[in-house]
C-alpha cells in the first residue's frame, strides 16, 4: 500500500496502472493525478459526469428544474437586479410560451386579475405578467419561501408583486425558471412604471 496526500492510500497496481506515459495522454506517475483519476473516472465519477452533462442530475433541484446545460446560455446578468431578474423572467416565459403578442400567448384583463384575491385563490403580476400562486396556496406545489409571504402580500399590497419578487429571488435561481409553469398570461393595458421607460427601456441592446 502506497501513501498518498491525506488519508488517501493507492495499491501498487493502482500506482502502476499510472506509470506508463505523460500527464497529457491521462496518466501520470504522480500521487496527485491518480488521486484525481480515481476521483473523476472511478465509476461514481463517471456516473456523475454522465448525469451532469445531460442535465439529468439529480444533485439539486437547480438542476432537476432546468437542466445544467442551461446554465449561462442566455446573458441575463448586467444591470440591476430588478432588470436581470426581470429580463430573465421574460425570456423563460417568452421560451413555454411565445412571444408577447403572439397568438399562443394568453392574456388577462384587470376584471379578471381581480377575481383571485383570496388565501386560496391568488394572483400575482410581476412586470406585467400574471402569475397563478394557488398551487402554492393550496400546498398543491411547494414554495420554498413559505405561504406565509404570499399571504402577506395578499394583505400588503394586492396583486402588484414584482418589487418582492424581486427583493426575494435572482435571476440565477430556481424562481424565474419555475414561474412560466404558473404563467396565466400577460396583464392587458398594462405599461412599465415611468422609472424605466425613462432610464432601461431606451437603452441601446449592445449597452444592457
Ligand atoms: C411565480 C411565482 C413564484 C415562484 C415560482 C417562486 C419560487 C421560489 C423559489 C424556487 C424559491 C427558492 C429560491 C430560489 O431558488 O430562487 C423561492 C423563495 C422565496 N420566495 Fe418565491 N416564488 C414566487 C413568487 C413569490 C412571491 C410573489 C413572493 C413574495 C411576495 C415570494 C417570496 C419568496 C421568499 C420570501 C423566498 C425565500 C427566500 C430566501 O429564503 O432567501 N415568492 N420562491
Amino acid at each position: 500500500m502506497a501513501e498518498l496526500p491525506g488519508s488517501l492510500t493507492a495499491t501498487m497496481a493502482d500506482l502502476e496502472e499510472g506509470v506508463a506515459t505523460s500527464p497529457e495522454e491521462g496518466t501520470a506517475t504522480s500521487p496527485a493525478v491518480i488521486v484525481g483519476k480515481r476521483i473523476s473516472e472511478g465509476k461514481e465519477g463517471e456516473n456523475k459526469m454522465r448525469r451532469a452533462r445531460s442535465g439529468d442530475s439529480v444533485d439539486t433541484i437547480w438542476e432537476e428544474a432546468e437542466g445544467a446545460n442551461e446554465d449561462d446560455l442566455e446573458e441575463t446578468t448586467r444591470g440591476t437586479k430588478e432588470e436581470t431578474v426581470f429580463r430573465k423572467l421574460d425570456l423563460l416565459v417568452t421560451k413555454k410560451w411565445g412571444a408577447k403578442g403572439s397568438e399562443k400567448r394568453p392574456t388577462v384583463t384587470e376584471e379578471e386579475m381581480k377575481k383571485h384575491t383570496s388565501e386560496e385563490d391568488f394572483w400575482v403580476m410581476i412586470n406585467g405578467m400574471v402569475f397563478d400562486m394557488g398551487p402554492f396556496l393550496r400546498e398543491e406545489a411547494k414554495h420554498p419561501g413559505g405561504t406565509a409571504i404570499l399571504l402577506r402580500q395578499l394583505e400588503l399590497s394586492g396583486s402588484d408583486a414584482g418589487d418582492r419578487f424581486v427583493r426575494w429571488h435572482n435571476a440565477a435561481g430556481n424562481a424565474v425558471r419555475r414561474a412560466p409553469k404558473y404563467f396565466v398570461g400577460d396583464l392587458l393595458g398594462w405599461k412599465p412604471p415611468r422609472r424605466w421607460r425613462l432610464c432601461c427601456r431606451r437603452r441601446p441592446r449592445e449597452s444592457l
